[in-house]
């Protein structure tokens, strides 16, 4: 026995593991120093696992990290977020999280390095609408073409709207990992993301916009934590039913199942950076482009 009452045994271990985790959070911040890791992928893991070695950093220590943040400075910067200085990412609440995750995200916002802005939304809120508006009105936007194992509709052009592949060749691309995410969407045919035009065109400054389902913006939020995440909201649910009644594109039963789906996809909204009504299609496009801070893009339409 020791003077604080502890076996000598138990003292020694808990010395040496309170070594290593402090050894493993030096490598955490010598990633982030060196730019291996960035601090929201350090954050984000911290908060998928506050027990973690991430959890135990303290927000001070992974914030002097960073170009250009001193230790005044980063005190400066953590009064006006609202959080203690003795705080370890672990221990955030969920408020402390967004408004940090916020902030990160918008010091990672590197001036000629595109912004990635997910955008999703129940069925038939109008997220091919808006995307299309987009790629008419906007052309420095890049919209992701994704990859489907759907049939081809009437009007639809290959390479334009979407690659349509067989099972087979989405099976290849899955294996090769040319995908940024994949997803069964309404439980029928496989959709996906190629990982390569949007890694270029982010990496030659342009932003890029996803249309994609739930499932597949929580893969993008996981490889990409820098990827600002928009939900579109109708402006009533009467009218979300009025606009997938009205579109006419599927068979009463195929509406039913499609609603309860879009009931459990708006419990998801929380988990998004930006809530969008659509109320105006021309108002709402405006508003997701500029969460694109596409240079010379009008701040409204
Ligand atoms: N995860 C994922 N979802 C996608 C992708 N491309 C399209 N989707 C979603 O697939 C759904 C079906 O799209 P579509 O076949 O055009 O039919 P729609 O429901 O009539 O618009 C939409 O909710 C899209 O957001 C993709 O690459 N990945
Ligand atoms: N802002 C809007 N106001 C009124 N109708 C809209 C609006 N946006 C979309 N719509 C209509 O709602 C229906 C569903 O839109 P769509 O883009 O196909 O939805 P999603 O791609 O989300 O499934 C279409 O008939 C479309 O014309």
């Amino acid at each position: 026995m020791t003077a604080d009452g502890m076996p000598e045994v138990d003292r020694a271990a808990a010395s040496r593991a309170a070594i290593a985790a402090r050894r493993a959070r030096a490598e955490v911040k010598e990633a982030v120093r060196t730019g291996r890791r960035s601090a929201l992928d350090v954050a984000e893991t911290a908060w998928r696992d506050p027990s973690g070695i991430e959890g135990g950093m303290r927000v001070r220590d992974l914030l002097t990290t960073l170009k250009g943040l001193g230790p005044a400075r980063t005190l400066t910067v953590l009064d006006r977020l609202g959080i203690a200085p003795v705080k370890r990412l672990g221990g955030l609440g969920h408020r402390q999280r967004a408004v940090l995750r916020d902030w990160l995200k918008r010091r990672s916002a590197v001036p000629g390095h595109g912004r990635l802005v997910v955008l999703a939304g129940p069925t038939a809120v109008g997220k091919g609408t808006v995307s299309a508006f987009i790629r008419e009105n906007f052309p420095d936007v890049m919209l992701s073409v994704s990859a489907t194992t759907r049939r081809p509709r009437p009007g639809e052009i290959d390479g334009l709207h979407y690659f349509f592949v067989d099972d087979a060749g989405f099976d290849r691309m899955i294996d090769s990992g040319e995908f940024l995410e994949w997803a069964v969407v309404h439980n029928l045919s496989r959709y996906g993301t190629p990982r390569g035009p949007v890694q270029e065109a982010l990496a030659s400054g342009r932003s890029v916009l996803l249309e994609i389902d739930l499932d597949g913006a929580r893969q993008v939020r996981a490889a990409m934590p820098e990827a600002t995440l928009v939900f579109l909201l109708p402006p009533t649910w009467e009218e979300l039913v009025r606009r997938l009644v009205g579109r006419g594109t599927e068979s009463p039963e195929e509406q039913a199942r499609r609603l309860e789906t879009a009931r459990v996809e708006l419990a998801a909204q929380d988990e998004f950076d930006a809530l969008v009504v659509n109320d105006d299609v021309r108002r709402t496009a405006a508003e997701v482009v500029d969460l694109l801070a596409v240079p010379g893009a009008p701040s409204r339409a």
